[in-house]
């Protein structure tokens, strides 16, 4: 299986089982993310959402550049990038708050899936960055409407957008990407994060989650995230976008 879904306290933890990829995003563990939306908004006795990877190395390294390499038209990038895009709105709009345990990098559409999290906790070694425009892409499942969404100042999400590469946690730190840094073990991490963020009765997580829900408009955001979807597949089916993961995946034939 390359996730898992298990309670932690009363969270329930979603890890991405794909270390040896570095946690990349194939269509399994999308379903695994819906099937976890699904139960956020289900289960009733959970009070927040936890999205971590397996290892120490890497949070998610973004979508599975072997696995989407065979998506070469605008209209099949689409049909891959839509539905995630469609999941992680599920997942902004949980009743419950969900934080995402940064454990290693996260690059590309991991720093998506972070950023789509109400709170980022971070490991201090960790790295972290939309670095699509390497690849001569845009984020395409919603990352940069939660970007402007999550920082204080559009003009530092502007920025990071654009310069497209990993910037180190204490950086994200200090700009209000990350919300916490820890250091040592996930394992405690986790448990600092229960103590920290969900020590209130769940009924008072939920009231105020349904506060900072009321902050968004929901059809607003839908919008904002389409058309990201769509230049995202335009620009997938240009030959610069192709010719710079053959680049990638062909280092690693070496
Ligand atoms: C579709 C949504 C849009 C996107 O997500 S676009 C962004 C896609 N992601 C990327 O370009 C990131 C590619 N990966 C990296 O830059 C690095 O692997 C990363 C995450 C910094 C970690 O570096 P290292 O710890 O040095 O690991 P490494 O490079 O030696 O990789 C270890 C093995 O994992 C593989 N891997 C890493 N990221 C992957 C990915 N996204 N898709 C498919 N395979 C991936 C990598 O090829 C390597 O495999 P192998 O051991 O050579 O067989």
């Amino acid at each position: 299986m390359s996730y898992s879904i298990s309670t932690i306290h009363n969270c329930l933890l979603f890890t991405i089982q794909r270390e040896e990829r570095r946690n990349a995003i194939d269509f399994d563990v999308m379903e695994g993310l819906r099937e976890f939306a699904l139960r956020l908004h289900e289960d009733t006795r959970i009070s927040a959402g936890i999205i971590t990877g397996s290892g120490n190395q890497a949070f998610c390294s973004g979508g599975d550049l072997q696995v989407f390499h065979a998506l070469e038209t605008e209209a099949e990038a689409r049909s891959m990038l839509q539905p995630m895009s469609e999941i992680l709105v599920q997942l902004a709009i949980v009743p419950v708050p969900t934080i995402a345990l940064v454990n290693g990098h996260a690059v590309g559409g991991g720093c998506e899936i972070a950023t789509m999290c109400d709170f980022r906790v971070m490991h201090e070694t960790a790295k972290a960055g939309f670095i699509q425009g390497s690849l001569a892409i845009t984020t395409g499942w919603g990352g940069a409407t939660y970007l402007f969404d999550k920082l204080a100042d559009p003009q530092k999400a502007f920025k990071v957008l654009l310069e497209a590469k990993p910037y180190d946690a204490k950086t994200l730190h200090a700009i209000g990407w990350a919300n916490d840094l820890y250091t040592g073990e996930k394992e405690e991490a986790l448990e600092r994060i229960v103590r920290q963020y969900v020590s209130s009765h769940p009924s008072v997580m939920r009231a105020y989650k349904s506060r900072r829900l009321d902050q968004l408009n929901i059809q607003t955001l839908k919008g904002q995230i389409e058309r990201e979807v769509n230049d995202c597949a335009r620009l997938w089916e240009q030959p610069a976008h192709h010719e710079a993961v053959a680049k990638f995946l062909s280092k690693k034939s070496k």
